[in-house]
């Protein structure tokens, strides 16, 4: 048992570490950081709920779950937007690569299970496609 007791819960890194005060502008942007994740996250999950009307009405149509013409239309869109924001476009592309990759694993799922004839009645009826 360490002489302190708060020691023995201290992960072992900081034990021998001075406990430096935070500066306050760090904890400033940090709470515009929580903020920014939260619009993150929140964003994202609206996005999901659209390619998951996207991946039924694909499914319901026969259409295959990737489009790779609008994926190389997608990354030269926002390629070119990052490069004026100041964001390092070749991470936004692995950015948006690692999200619709995610979506076209829903988008297979969906198509199999349509295609098990496991989400009859689940998914919507088919608008038109012109
Ligand atoms: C959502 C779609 O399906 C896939 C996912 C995309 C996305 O998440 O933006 C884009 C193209 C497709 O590879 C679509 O075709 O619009």
């Amino acid at each position: 048992m360490p002489e302190n007791p708060a020691d023995a819960v201290r992960p072992a890194d900081a034990a021998d570490a001075p406990a430096r005060p935070m500066p306050s502008e760090i904890l400033g942007l940090r709470a515009s950081i929580d903020n920014i994740d939260s619009a993150l996250v929140h964003l994202l999950a609206e996005r999901f709920k659209m390619t998951q009307r996207v991946g039924e009405l694909k499914a319901v149509g026969g259409l295959p779950p990737a489009d790779p013409s609008r994926d190389r239309q997608q990354i030269d869109r926002l390629k070119g937007i990052a490069s004026g924001a100041g964001l390092d476009p070749e991470f936004a592309e692995q950015f948006r690569n690692f999200i619709v990759s995610e979506v076209i694993r829903h988008h297979e799922r969906i198509a199999a299970e349509h295609a098990a004839g496991r989400r009859k009645g689940e998914l919507p009826p088919l608008d038109t496609y012109s």
